[in-house]
């Protein structure tokens, strides 16, 4: 079996949401698909009132399908703080053709503030490694690990884009969806991330640098999240560039239009290229003329977010069978 979706982003491309279909009759939920998290959690009937604002929710009374899991409950936070919690039913849920018959469905109940105001985001749907997944007393598996067996090939592929509808697939590589080839990079799993190394980088025309970066391929996080010294490296380059507290981040200057940023993929000098105008990830001020740089600093992190910026560059292949990531340019 295959299946896939759309992905269209919010502004600035700040989230990637994906119409996913839950229960009988289906209830259609729009959810962003996150592989550096493990749980699907969606807004329902059981989210308090005051915490709701807009959002569709999924309501398990209203579902044939649907079935409680007594007494199992999740609770998750992110990285930016945000958090949820609830309990958790299993009900059919689709993505385009691909149905998954007993998915666990985490309802929340509680929501913090960041998403009550996302009015347009219903929850998450998470495709990282199992060992992330938040549900007590039993860990459940994602929508990918159910699916896995039944896909034509363990495989789901993520082609985000700047500023318009991209898609999520699975089960199949869409040999019109990329240029050239893919280069397999291996996958440390061992954090429940989509883990790998990149050998380096380069800046604009500049010559490649050789130095590892350890990060996780990340479609949750908006930006592309680097090691401080890379990062530097990349302002110093731009007049009037620089890291602005106010704004816990850098800042450049609108336009010129920055460097490109590339970087580097396996051992035989590939590499993904991010064009200047992403690295202008949305203007700070009512005037215009300064951007907030869509590149920030990993540092209190540990390792490198290959989020959002970095993925609508490129067509990823996430291989669950070979727990591999496969990069190519489009
Ligand atoms: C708000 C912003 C300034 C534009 S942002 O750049 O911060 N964007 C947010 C995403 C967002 C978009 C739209 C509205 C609100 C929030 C962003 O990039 N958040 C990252 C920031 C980050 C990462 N690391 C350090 N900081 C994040 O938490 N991403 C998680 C998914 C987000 C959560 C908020 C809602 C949107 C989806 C994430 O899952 O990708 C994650 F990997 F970063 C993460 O936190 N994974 C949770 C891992 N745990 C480990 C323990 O077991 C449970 C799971």
């Amino acid at each position: 079996s295959t299946g896939g979706a759309v992905a269209t982003p919010e502004d600035h491309d700040v989230e990637y949401l994906t119409p996913v279909s839950i229960g009988t009759p289906e209830q259609i939920l729009n959810l962003d698909i996150d592989t550096g998290s493990s749980d699907l959690w969606v807004f329902s009937s059981e989210t308090s009132r005051s915490e709701v604002k807009g959002q569709t929710l999924y309501d398990p009374s209203n579902s044939s399908t649907a079935q409680k899991l007594e007494g199992y409950t999740w609770s998750i936070s992110y990285g930016d703080g945000s958090s949820s919690a609830g309990e958790v039913y299993l009900d059919t849920v689709s993505i385009g053709a691909l149905t998954v018959s007993s998915q666990a469905v985490e309802v929340a109940q509680k929501v913090s503030s960041e998403f009550t105001s996302d009015s347009n985001n219903d929850g998450l749907l998470g495709l990282g490694f199992g060992s992330l997944n938040t549900v007590q007393p039993n860990a459940q598996k994602t929508f990918f690990d159910n699916a896995m067996p039944a896909l034509d090939s363990p495989v789901f592929t993520a082609d985000l884009k700047a500023g318009i509808p991209g898609r999520y697939n699975f089960g199949y590589i869409d040999p019109n969806a990329y240029t050239g080839n893919i280069t397999y990079v291996s996958v440390d799993d061992s954090q429940g991330f989509w883990d790998w190394t990149s050998p380096g980088y380069a800046i604009g025309s500049g010559s490649f640098e050789n130095t590892t970066i350890k990060g996780i391929a990340d479609t949750g996080t908006s930006l592309l999240l680097l090691p401080s010294s890379v990062v530097s490296a990349y302002y110093g380059k731009i007049s009037g560039a620089k890291y602005d507290s106010t704004q816990a981040g850098y800042v450049l200057p609108c336009s010129p239009t920055p460097p490109d940023f590339a970087f580097g993929v396996g051992d035989d000098g590939a590499a993904i290229v991010l064009p200047g105008k992403y690295i202008n990830y949305a203007p700070t001020g009512s005037s215009g003329t300064t951007c907030f740089g869509g590149i920030q600093g990993d540092s209190g992190i540990g390792f490198a977010i290959f989020g959002d910026v970095a993925l609508k560059a490129a067509f990823v292949v996430f291989d669950g069978g070979s727990k591999t990531l496969g990069w190519a340019s489009k």
